[in-house]
């Protein structure tokens, strides 16, 4: 097959160069029977065998306890590709080439016997494909049984193949410090660091990669990446979905182990780092290394006013669907102590990132699935832009969208047109997808074809996995001493506990919401709204999560913004007490006050715990102004609502 044009990250070549297929070789998938393997690897070497990435010489080798023949394995991963292919279009040609390469071989991975029988179809296949003895060992099973594998391998003989060797080694790495130690030293009792391959698969995404290629192939904004530009910044990996069946697991791990020590600190690394000497796999690493050793190690005691944990009840999905509370998930312990959210205040003690938070925040069952890295800078001086009509300037941001949207956006502010100097928050935004084309991919295809060109870039090495490990453990320690008493304390669904606004409302800032057009277009007050509208409506409203029982808005209070509701229930209460009327997610309230310039007509009051945007008066009136069909419909509401015949349309024309 013609090898396809693409680019390597770590290519010390002209990016626009062709991409070479990777080495010849032989790959031997330890548990091919398993999820993994059909979910993620067989659709990768499919996505690689598309684009000419692997070589004519090359074979697979599957291997696991399930006593299947080369023929059935063939047909089985045929089908399973029909489900987990990610690409739009079948490539009869493609599948068929990688089919014919695809072989297998049961047994125990304990068994002596199974690794003669692997080594006799290794080398068959090694003299018939001319694979030179190159030999990746991909470790697609429990990590208790790497060592045993290793010792194996190494027993067989497999190390008297004439090629190179490597290993890749699948998560998880260890479950804290102590067993990620042993873990690297039974692995370096029989292979050496650069043989090793330890995937983290998130940085395999394009986007991560692309801090990489953002910071330090642009003379925009390093110069402004450090302690004297950036206020703040903030890692947020939120997930949809629950646990998925995965409850054995996940009991044990949790999202501390299971998204925050690994990935997330993994791409921690990429957006604060010292620019590398070069793109090589070793100064990249070296610098990744550096970096999360100046991370601060708490004491358990620092380390509690720094996290904060939670774990979901009962909800609804962002789908619509029914999600059972975390306890009471298949495997799962029914009085769990485990987290399922967690968000935390980190400081990186160098001289580039003294004394800026860094915030991070993942869990599982949330309102969205979105990954977003938001780089807040600080302030710019207002002397300029005081004055009646001004107010208080937000700062620049930048965000790195690296899931589902895939993009980067920056934030900055521009005049209002008109005659007088308004401020207002726009953006400019690169999208992934408008500039680029690019077939959807796993992931995993480009730490398969680094592996097998021996570029370590994007993997882990001994020192950072430690490194990350000595992060987390304090954090792990303070809190399996100290039970969680308020769990389950966020509603499947929701945006997690209120804990975790505390614990940036406490330094005076707020987390970053990014509100993209779907969610909006679940209100009905925009939905069918153009683009305009949408972009600076979601630019202006900001997150507030309240407690079921807390009143958001009291009769008679001065009123200066109106709410959205995104998740819950909130009631409309008269001066006895009695409700009038119940407000669901899509509802909106407090506009009135903002119409009429009147204190509030009505108490509102938190049925449940709600998830609402606010939208403040100046903003209210400024889109009134620019968008007569948010004119309408508010006037609209009100109307309907209050019985009040409002002009909105006078209210968006008067002077602010
Ligand atoms: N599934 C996924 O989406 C992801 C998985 N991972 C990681 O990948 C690894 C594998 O996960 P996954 O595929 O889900 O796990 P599975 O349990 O689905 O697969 C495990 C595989 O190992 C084989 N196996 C286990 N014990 C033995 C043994 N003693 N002898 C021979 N074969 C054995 C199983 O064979 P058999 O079934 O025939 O007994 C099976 O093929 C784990 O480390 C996981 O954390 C990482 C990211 C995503
Ligand atoms: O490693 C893991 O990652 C997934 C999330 O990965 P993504 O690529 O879908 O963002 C997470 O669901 C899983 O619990 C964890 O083990």
């Amino acid at each position: 097959m013609e090898p396809a044009r693409s680019v390597s990250l770590s290519s010390p070549a002209t990016p626009a160069e062709p991409t070479a297929p990777g080495d010849p070789c032989i790959l031997v998938i330890f548990g091919a029977s398993g999820d993994l393997t059909k979910r993620l690897l067989v659709p990768s070497l499919y996505n690689l065998a598309c684009d000419g990435l692997l070589p004519e010489q090359f074979a697979v080798v599957g291997i696991a306890k399930d006593g299947l023949t080369t023929e059935a394995f063939r047909s089985r991963m045929a089908a399973d590709l029909r489900t987990f292919n990610t690409r739009k279009e079948f490539d009869p040609r493609a599948w068929d080439w990688l089919e014919s390469r695809l072989h297998y071989t049961p047994g125990d991975f304990g068994d002596e016997e199974a690794y003669g029988r692997l080594k006799e179809l290794v080398s068959r296949l090694d003299a018939e494909r001319g694979t030179g003895g190159n030999l990746l060992f991909y470790m697609a099973t429990l990590p208790s049984l790497f060592g045993l594998i290793s010792e194996k391998l190494n027993g067989a003989g497999f190390k008297g193949f004439p090629g190179w060797q490597r290993m890749i080694v699948e998560k998880p790495f260890g479950s804290d410090l102590e067993s990620a130690r042993a873990l690297n030293r039974e692995l370096l009792a029989h292979w050496r660091e650069d043989q090793i391959f330890r995937i983290d698969h998130y940085l395999g995404k394009e986007t991560v990669q692309n801090i990489l290629a953002f910071r330090f192939a642009n003379e925009l904004f390093e110069p402004l990446w450090n302690r004297r530009h950036i206020d703040h910044i903030q890692l947020t990996v939120s997930e949809a979905v629950g646990v998925e069946g995965r409850g054995g697991y996940y009991d044990r791990a949790g999202v501390l182990r299971d998204m925050i020590q690994n990935h997330m600190l993994q791409m921690l690394a990429y957006v604060c780092m010292e620019p590398p000497a070069s793109f090589s796999a070793d100064d990249i690493r070296d610098e990744k290394a550096k970096l999360l050793r100046a991370v601060r190690r708490y004491s358990p005691e620092v380390a509690l006013s720094n996290a904060v944990r939670g774990q979901y009840g009962a909800g609804t999905r962002a789908d619509g669907a029914a999600c059972p509370a975390y306890r009471s998930e298949k495997e799962v312990d029914p009085g769990s102590n485990t987290e399922t959210f967690a968000a935390l205040r980190l400081f990186i003690d160098n001289w580039r990132w003294e004394n800026v938070p860094i915030y991070l925040r993942s869990g599982k069952a949330l309102w969205k699935r979105g990954t977003e890295v938001a780089v807040q800078f600080k302030r710019a001086p207002e002397v300029l832009f005081r004055g009646p009509t001004m107010r208080r300037m937000p700062s620049n941001r930048l965000i790195f969208h690296i899931q589902p949207d895939q993009g980067i956006e920056s934030n900055f502010q521009a005049k209002v047109p008109g005659p007088v100097m308004q401020l207002q928050s726009v953006n400019m935004r690169f999208s992934y997808g408008e500039s680029f084309r690019a077939e959807r991919a796993t992931g995993y295809e480009v730490m398969i074809y680094g592996c097998m060109t021996g570029d370590a870039t994007l993997f882990s090495r001994t020192d950072l996995v430690e490194a990350a490990w000595q992060v987390a453990q304090p954090i792990l320690d303070a809190w399996s001493g100290r039970p969680a008493r308020d769990f389950p304390n966020y509603d499947a669904g929701s945006w997690g506990p209120v804990a975790a606004n505390d614990l940036l409302e406490r330094d005076g800032r707020r987390w970053y919401e990014v509100i993209d057009r779907e969610t909006l277009g679940r209100v009905p007050l925009f939905r069918g709204g153009d683009p305009l509208l949408l972009n600076q409506v979601s630019m202006a409203l900001r997150p507030h999560a309240v407690p079921a029982g807390e009143v958001i808005i009291r009769e008679g209070d001065p009123g200066s913004e109106m709410y959205l509701i995104c998740r819950g229930e909130a009631e409309v209460i008269d001066g006895e007490g009695e409700v009038l009327a119940t407000l669901r997610e899509g509802a909106c309230f407090g506009e009135v006050a903002l119409l009429l310039s009147e204190h509030r007509t009505a108490t509102v009051r938190a049925r449940t715990s709600c998830d609402l945007f606010v939208l403040d008066r100046a903003d209210f009136r400024r889109i009134l102004r620019d968008h007569p069909q948010f004119c309408e419909a508010i006037t609209r509401i009100a109307h309907e609502r209050y019985d009040t015949k409002i002009d909105a349309s006078a209210l968006a024309a008067a002077p602010a």
